[in-house]
């Protein structure tokens, strides 16, 4: 007998079942009274949450019967999710009866030792933080009627902070003992996963004794994974990864233990870094909207649209020079029309060759061996002109507004990113760009769009194109964002390198960087200069050098599941050429 098989009759209600413990699955069977076998429901071992004595609910509230012949399984079970491009996870739930207390304890023992070998990555503890004023302030609510009975149902114990500032999610993973903790769970928006990121990929590289500011340095990729709560206004890195913004699926991705690596991309002025990007770096048309958006705060989420609509209104071009490095064309291509989905195969080739590296003797070594990185090494490619908008992107970046994003087939993990040229054009050409945005249509299709997937990429000004600012709005010329970021810096006597002097939230910052756009608004003097959008957080300096790190970061999620690949599972599931994913 194989180890770890189990089989026996079990019941459900009335109905007899043949269950079946494989190993890698759990499967039952009804069984009618000719013996015949009816429909089966088959549970990868790997998503089942918790096994528990008895008969036990735990949502909405927990309620248990303490009965000696029966077992309750908790498991994912998917549902489509009407609009979104991912699969709503649900808490499956059932009770089962067995004839003897003796075969029960047999069941929850198999069961039990089956979910620690198949699930090696299940956390047993996490650091969760809270932001109480993230998105519509719900950050509290869903944390303790969503997550923590989950949590508690899967044997987590989680250690709870809820934040009272801005970075203190930050400076905590950079400062304090993180012993212990398998992850980091944050509970907010784009803006609290950006300080996550940034906590954790500093605290790596200080205990590795790794400089960030080199960009040429490889960093260590970080050990503690991060998990995701949606509950932010933007919650672009949640959708990009998970396919759905739903607090219930995410916490069932964290509780088994999934694991999603993501790119990183590291930005630097003249030798510091600056920060890091995962989503959005853009100059331009985004840089712009942030910064006006920064004014609306008050609209809540749609001071986007609004602000995008002023910005759009005010019909702007920026001079600039990019240089970037191309990736590897034989890999993939932003035009390929594919989609990076759960498991795909263009990110795993990527993991074998950063990760699983064979040395000529043979034995298995990593990439990330050395110091310092030869992806920077290669032929670069300049251009200069006037932009709509630079953007470059380490993932899709899809988000409601935008369901297949910024570019469709960019890859979560694959160590490249793609950047988006859109040239100056006319109004008309330009809405059409953004409006194909928001559907299936190519936003790439179009003379003045370039992408191109790149390892890294250089922005700076031409040297003869710097302007006179507007003197009623005090918008500033380039050389000016540039001081007043240097003054902001030895005000506060720190060296620190990251968002302290950007402008997310309320209370985030002591100083706001005032946008040079603005005056494009009130007088009709063309601003020199736009700014960054960095993950919804402006930069200070409009010179970067950017550079993106392969998976230097892993996410409790699996990346997109496909819609289209749902079907009902039967006998033949195992040996179903589709990967069946959904349990009737
Ligand atoms: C005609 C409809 C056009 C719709 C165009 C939709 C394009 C949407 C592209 C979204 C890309 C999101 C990238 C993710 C960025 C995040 O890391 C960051 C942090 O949360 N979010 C933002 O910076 C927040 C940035 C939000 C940018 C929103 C731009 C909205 C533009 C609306 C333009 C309306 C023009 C109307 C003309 C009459
Ligand atoms: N207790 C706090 N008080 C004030 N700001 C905080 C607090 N905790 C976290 N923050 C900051 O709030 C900012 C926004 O948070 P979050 O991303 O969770 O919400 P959001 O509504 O999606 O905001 P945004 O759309 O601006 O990203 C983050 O950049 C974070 O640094
Ligand atoms: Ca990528």
């Amino acid at each position: 007998m194989e180890s770890g098989r189990l089989e026996s009759s079990l019941w459900v209600g009335n109905k007899r079942y043949r269950a079946v413990l494989t190993g890698w699955h759990f499967n039952w069977t009804e069984v009618d009274k000719k013996n015949r076998d009816k429909k089966t429901i088959s549970v990868p071992v790997a998503e089942v949450v918790g096994v528990e004595d008895g008969r036990v609910e735990i949502l909405p509230q927990k309620l248990v019967e303490d009965t000696d012949k029966d077992f309750t399984v908790f498991y994912v079970k998917r549902s489509s999710s009407g609009g979104s491009s991912g699969l709503l996870w649900r808490l499956g739930r059932t009770q089962f009866s067995c004839p003897s207390r003796v075969l029960r304890d047999q069941w929850t023992k198999h069961l039990r030792t089956a979910l620690k070998t198949h699930s090696p990555l299940r956390p047993h503890k996490l650091l969760v933080f809270i932001n109480p004023f993230g998105g519509k302030r719900k950050g509290r609510k869903i944390y303790h009627s969503v997550v923590a009975p989950l949590f508690e149902l899967a044997g987590i114990s989680s250690h709870v902070i809820v934040t009272e500032r801005a970075n203190q999610a930050r400076d905590h993973l950079l400062k304090k003992d993180l012993a212990g903790f398998d992850g980091v769970v944050c509970v907010g928006g784009d803006g609290m996963f950006s300080e996550i990121l940034h906590g954790l990929i500093g605290r790596t590289q200080q205990e590795a004794g790794l400089c960030e500011n080199d960009p040429t340095v490889t960093l260590e990729p970080c050990s503690l994974h991060i998990g995701i709560i949606p509950a932010g206004s933007t919650d672009c890195v949640c959708y990009a990864t998970v396919g759905v913004i739903d607090p219930l699926t995410s916490a069932l991705h964290i509780v088994i233990g999934d694991s999603q690596p993501l790119d990183v991309c590291s930005v630097h002025h003249a030798s510091a870094l600056v920060h890091y990007s995962v989503s959005m770096l853009g100059y331009g048309f985004y840089g712009d909207v942030l910064a006006e958006s920064e004014k609306h705060r008050w609209m809540g989420p749609l001071r986007y649209d609004f602000s995008g609509t002023m910005v759009y209104l005010s019909n702007r071009s920026y001079a600039g020079i990019v240089q970037y490095l191309p990736a590897d064309p034989l890999l993939s291509s932003p035009r390929d029309k594919t989609r990076c989905l759960s498991g795909c195969s263009v990110c795993s080739r990527s993991t074998e060759k950063l990760f699983h590296h064979f040395s000529d003797s043979g034995s298995l070594y990593s990439s990330h061996f050395s110091q310092y990185s030869s992806d920077l090494e290669g032929d670069w490619v300049s251009v200069e002109g006037k932009f709509r908008c630079v953007s470059l992107t380490c993932m899709s970046s899809s988000c409601p507004r935008s369901p297949l994003g910024l570019s469709p087939s960019a890859h979560l993990a694959d160590g490249t990113g793609d950047l988006i040229l859109v040239w100056d054009t006319n109004p008309l050409g330009f809405l059409k760009f953004l409006y194909r945005h928001t559907s299936t249509q190519d936003q790439f299709d179009l003379p003045f769009v370039e992408v191109h997937r790149v390892k890294a990429v250089r922005f700076c000004l031409p040297s003869d194109k710097e302007e006179e600012p507007c003197e009623k709005t005090g918008g500033l010329s380039g050389d000016e964002v540039e001081r007043s970021y240097v003054e902001t810096e030895s005000r506060n006597g720190s060296q620190q390198h990251l968002a302290e002097t950007g402008t997310r939230g309320e209370g985030t910052n002591e100083q706001k960087t005032v946008s040079p756009f603005l005056c494009g608004l009130c007088c009709s003097k063309t601003p020199a200069l736009s700014v960054w959008n960095c993950d919804g957080e402006i930069l200070p300096f409009t010179d970067i050098f950017s550079r993106i790190h392969g998976q230097l970061v892993r996410l409790y999620a699996r990346g997109i599941e496909d819609g289209a690949a749902l079907h009902s599972c039967s006998e033949e599931c195992d040996k179903c050429e589709r990967r069946c994913i959904l349990q009737k």
